[in-house]
């Protein structure tokens, strides 16, 4: 198949990466000019499980977009806030047929794609696959994920499962999900907990669930994700979800990575997703008068941090 990853930072470049091991035509998107440029040169470089590989992979950088490529599949997976620009970039990429598959964290990114792309080619979804950027064009990968993902628009469930099984035939173990807004909630529990106190503690995820406070807190923050969930029409179960988020902790699976938040603040002083994840929740807790201040807290306390660290 002919895909476009549209943001190949961390996650996209493991995308891309395996994509391209399963025998599909991938080209990687993005603006930043030194990792794309040195991609070209001497392909994308991982360390993939504890083993050093290089792909070669095509392409093309975001501001050059412009000659007529059309692509079968388009996977999103910027920063939240590079979204609106990169739908906007990849333009002549996009035909009438183009499917648009979006897997970035957080809640409400269709409100944005809605703009550019025919609700009949939407496609929305999460995935618990992890990633680091350590360079430029070189990533380092480690662990087993997963992909839920399910068609915005009416009578494209098929589509839907095409795409997840061009995903799970090259090891990213798709899945077609019947309540998307769920696993999106669901997955938003996860980084509504993991980023933001993974990034204020300066850990990764073992590292949280070690403190004897990470229960309570994860709890708190849960709850108040039901809660908004709850008065969309989302029902989660509190205590699965503090479960699932809780799994999250263990060393022998994802424990040792540090969220993706962690590596945008901490590690490269990069502006964070927060507003889209507990952000997003402070906002719709405002406006449903439901409580949110644990959300309202860890927004402040990564603003703050954003601030002190002059985050870009
Ligand atoms: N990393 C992870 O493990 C996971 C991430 N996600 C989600 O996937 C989406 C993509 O995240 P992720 O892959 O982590 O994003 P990255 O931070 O790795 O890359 C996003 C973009 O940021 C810019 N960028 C990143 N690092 C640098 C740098 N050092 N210097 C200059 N520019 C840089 C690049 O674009 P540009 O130059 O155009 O700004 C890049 O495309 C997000 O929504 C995230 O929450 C979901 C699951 C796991
Ligand atoms: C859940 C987690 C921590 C890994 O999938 C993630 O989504 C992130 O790093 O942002």
């Amino acid at each position: 198949m002919k895909i476009a990853i549209a943001g190949a930072g961390a996650m996209g470049s493991r995308f891309g990466l395996m994509l391209h091991q399963g025998g599909n035509d991938v080209t990687l998107i993005d603006g930043w000019k030194e990792h794309i440029e040195t991609i070209r040169k001497h392909g994308l470089s991982a360390n993939l499980n504890g083993q050093e590989l290089t792909a070669q992979l095509k392409v093309e950088l975001q501001s050059e977009v412009n000659l007529q490529n059309e692509m079968e599949l388009i996977i999103l997976f910027t920063k939240a806030m590079q979204l609106d620009k990169m739908l906007s970039d990849i333009q002549p990429m996009l035909s009438e047929n183009t499917k648009v598959l979006c897997l970035l964290n957080g809640i409400g990114h269709e409100d944005i794609i809605e703009k550019y792309v025919p609700m009949k080619n939407i496609f929305i979804g999460n995935t618990m696959w992890t990633a680091g950027l350590e360079g430029p064009g070189r990533v380092k990968l480690f662990g087993d994920g997963s992909v839920e993902l399910q068609n915005l628009g009416e009578g494209e469930e098929e589509t839907a499962k095409e795409i997840a099984q061009v995903l799970t035939n090259s090891g990213l173990n798709a899945q077609y999900s019947d309540n998307i807004r769920y696993s999106i909630y669901r997955k938003a529990c996860v980084n509504g907990t993991m980023n933001g106190l993974c990034t204020i503690l300066d850990t990764n995820m073992a590292g949280l669930g070690e403190t004897s406070p990470a229960h309570e807190m994860v709890a708190a923050i849960i709850k108040e994700f039901v809660s908004v969930a709850q008065y969309e029409g989302v029902e989660l179960d509190l205590e699965e979800v503090v479960a699932h988020v809780e799994s999250c902790f263990n060393p022998d699976t994802i424990g040792l990575h540090y969220p993706s938040m962690y590596q945008d603040l901490i590690k490269n002083h990069r502006m964070t997703e927060i507003d889209y994840i507990n952000g997003a929740v402070s906002r719709k807790g405002r406006k449903y008068s439901i409580p949110t201040p644990y959300c309202d807290f860890l927004a402040q306390l990564i603003h703050s941090k954003e601030e002190i660290l002059e985050a870009h």
